[in-house]
């Protein structure tokens, strides 16, 4: 079903509505945050028809949990209709909503169709002004209620970037708040990155996003904590590495032979690091060696530690300065992240390994006070950890200058090539001020790099950039014991609480893929007792990292969550990832099930495969399950040969890998253990636009 259809359907009176349960503290009035509101437009959605019998009428049972602070901004935010209340609960990631009562009736939880999917590059990513620039809209403004009283309003990017739209009634202003893994959502690329962002500034309407995210601990044991390498680590050795490229030097074998200062050398020390992971030993000579690289190492393997040790050693050599307050910081170093969350951890590595230099690494992204970004940066700044959209605001706001630059970082690079941030990206290496390629040092890293991703990559790295692959391009991680099980929608969420139960209380991340869907299956497996929280992008920053927060700490055990959470996120103890839903594109299906069997450690992913909507997805999972030496089941093999497309070449992506490095002219495509060659395409530059 097409966005518009759902729009459509949705405002079909007597239409059942399930209203996420922490959405309450946007829409809540009254001094202790008790009511539920939301506007007219919402309120006349009480029926869909059969397929969404099991959504909630009203029933929010509970409010409690919800802290002062909810309570406050909510009210700011105050709209006109009550149509629930919320009763006493507890154990919704900590915020109380157990409760909640799910009706029963169609048990299959979701309809497929559901197009709020944070995985929908040409809808969700495409051309929608991104949600990290709450900050400017303005505080009060009226919610627009949206088909289900819950969502947040958009800024939609297809005309000037700026305009103010919610997502109630007719369909327009879809697809917005947040796309895939958040932040994005360019304009249609009308505006320079100046005009828009200063445009945001002023002219945007909306609340204001007040959120501050509490610093993190100082203390050293704190910044030095890490979880121990699994019993594969030393495994790695045996992986095979290709190089390609003229002149790379040759890889180290120990921290020793990186030559770095004894600072650097406590701190990895510290960080428990003995022994360098393949991507490490082959980065970072490339790294020291000053050349550009694109490297391609599977999930978990120490790629954050790939970059980050060769650029501060750079930093301390060329004897850096510290950074000083001023209104303009100009950093030598920027590492871009396509979500929040994985940022965050990106700069909490930075802080790791620049302990005890005068290196200061700052994070800026989404969802969290503007002020308080700005507040970080004009304090000093070598090395900014930021997601695009804040970044671009920043930049716009003049509180960074690029002159300095020397190094670039794209990590989870296809992701930030893709048609949801590559404008931006775009936009940022053509910035006044910004280096150009033959004078920065341009590091790409991701566990997957799709061809044409690869091939879009050539524009901002120089001509001979090395390019590492570590084992299988786009591999799935061989520590992690994959499993499809063939299970109809209508089964769906019996068989996951049925392995949950199962499980116990390891730690779970269980992947949907709508955010629609992800409060749903929480509030669900709340009901079932199962101690849940949720993670996705039409979540307050504040609740994201709760959840995120609860979940680590064990607090709630399962995490459901969107794509928002595939790709970096590097928990302790993950055992478990349970694709509820298969995602589109298998690329993101590696991310996904690489969030458990990390730095040798092994885990378990069981996937959903509804031959109904997954049967897309049949060739390149069983490419998968064979590279990583896992059994292939006989009836997955059946499907993918029913859906086999001879030369296939991949025109969705993540539906094919390059195997190699594509500027070998021919690469072989591997279509689900299907090849076929091809000679790559010029890139297409009309295609960023
Ligand atoms: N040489 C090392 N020795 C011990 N632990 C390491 C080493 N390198 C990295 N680690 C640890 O391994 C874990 C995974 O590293 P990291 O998050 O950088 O993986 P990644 O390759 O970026 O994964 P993803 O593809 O999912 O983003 C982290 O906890 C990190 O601290």
């Amino acid at each position: 079903m097409g966005d518009e259809d759902w729009e459509a359907e949705i405002i079909k009176p007597h239409m059942s509505s399930y209203v996420p349960v922490f959405e309450k503290d946007r829409y809540s009035s009254g001094a202790n945050g008790d009511t539920f509101n939301r506007t007219p437009a919402s309120s006349s959605e009480m029926d869909d028809g059969p397929r969404r019998d099991h959504f909630m009428r009203s029933g929010f049972a509970s409010g409690r949990s919800l802290g002062n602070r909810d309570a406050v901004e909510s009210n700011k935010r105050e709209t006109p209709s009550t149509v629930g209340g919320f009763g006493v609960g507890k154990g919704f990631g900590n915020r109380g909503f157990l409760n909640n009562k799910l009706e029963e009736g169609d048990s299959s939880g979701f309809w497929r169709e559901s197009n709020d999917s944070e995985d929908n590059p040409t809808r969700d990513r495409g051309f929608s002004r991104r949600g990290d620039n709450e900050f400017e809209q303005h505080e009060g403004t009226q919610r627009a209620g949206g088909p289900f009283g819950s969502k947040r309003p958009t800024l939609s990017g297809a005309g000037n970037g700026d305009t103010y739209q919610s997502r109630s009634g007719s369909g327009s202003g879809r697809g917005g708040y947040k796309g895939l893994n958040e932040e994005v959502i360019t304009g249609s690329g009308k505006n320079s990155w100046k005009s828009e962002a200063e445009g945001e500034s002023g002219d945007t309407q909306g609340p204001k996003v007040t959120y501050i995210p509490p610093p993190p601990p100082e203390d050293e044991d704190s910044i030095f904590a890490h979880y121990q390498t699994g019993i594969n680590f030393d495994k790695y050795d045996t992986i095979l590495v290709e190089v390609s490229g003229h002149d790379a030097p040759p890889a180290i074998l120990t921290f020793e032979e990186a030559n770095l200062c004894q600072t650097l050398n406590n701190n990895i020390a510290k960080a428990g690091y003995t022994k360098l992971t393949p991507v490490q030993k082959y980065s970072i000579p490339i790294i020291l060696a000053g050349r550009d690289l694109m490297a391609c190492a599977q999930t978990g393997s120490g790629k954050t530690a790939a970059f980050l040790l060769p650029i501060l050693a750079h930093m301390m050599r060329d004897g850096i300065t510290a950074s000083r307050f001023k209104e303009l910081q100009e950093p030598e170093c920027i590492i871009v992240a396509p979500t929040r969350e994985l940022i965050n951890q990106i700069y909490l590595e930075a802080r790791k390994f620049s302990f005890g230099t005068c290196v200061r690494a700052v994070v800026i992204y989404g969802g969290t006070q503007l002020g308080h970004s700005i507040r970080q940066i004009v304090q000093g700044c070598n090395v900014l950890c930021a997601t695009p959209g804040r970044l671009m605001d920043i930049i716009g706001k003049e509180k960074i200058g690029l002159k300095q630059v020397k190094y670039l970082v794209l990590d989870e690079a296809d992701r930030m090539l893709d048609m949801g941030f590559g404008p931006e990206m775009k936009k940022l290496i053509s910035c006044p001020g910004m280096p150009s390629k033959e004078q920065r040092q341009t590091l790409m890293f991701s566990a997957t790099f799709p061809e044409e991703i690869q091939r879009l990559a050539g524009e901002f790295l120089k001509s001979n950039y090395l390019f590492v692959a570590v084992g299988q391009v786009g591999g799935a991680c061989r520590d992690v014991q994959q499993t499809i099980l063939q299970v109809g929608q209508y089964s769906k969420r019996e068989k996951l609480v049925e392995i949950l139960r199962n499980i116990g209380d390891e730690r779970t991340m269980v992947f949907v893929e709508t955010k629609k869907k992800a409060d749903f299956i929480a509030t669900f497996l709340c009901q079932e007792k199962i101690s849940t929280t949720s993670i996705h992008g039409d979540r307050e920053q504040r609740e994201r990292e709760q959840a995120l927060g609860d979940f680590r700490c064990g607090k709630c055990p399962v995490l459901v969550a969107t794509s928002v959470a595939a790709r970096g996120l590097d928990i302790e103890n993950v055992q478990h990832v349970i694709n509820f839903d298969l995602p589109s594109a298998i690329d993101e299906y590696v991310h996904r099930i690489g969030r458990t069997g990390r730095c040798g450690n092994t885990g378990r992913a069981v996937s959903f495969f509804d031959p109904e909507s997954d049967s897309h997805i049949a060739q390149p999972l069983v490419k998968v399950l064979s590279d990583a030496q896992q059994d292939v089941p006989a009836w997955l093999e059946e499907i993918a040969f029913s859906t086999y497309v001879p030369g296939f070449s991949g025109s969705t992506r993540g539906n094919v890998f390059a195997s190699v490095d594509t500027r070998k002219g021919k690469s072989t495509l591997n279509t689900a253990g299907f090849s076929s060659s091809q000679t790559p395409n010029p890139v297409d530059d009309e295609s960023w636009d």
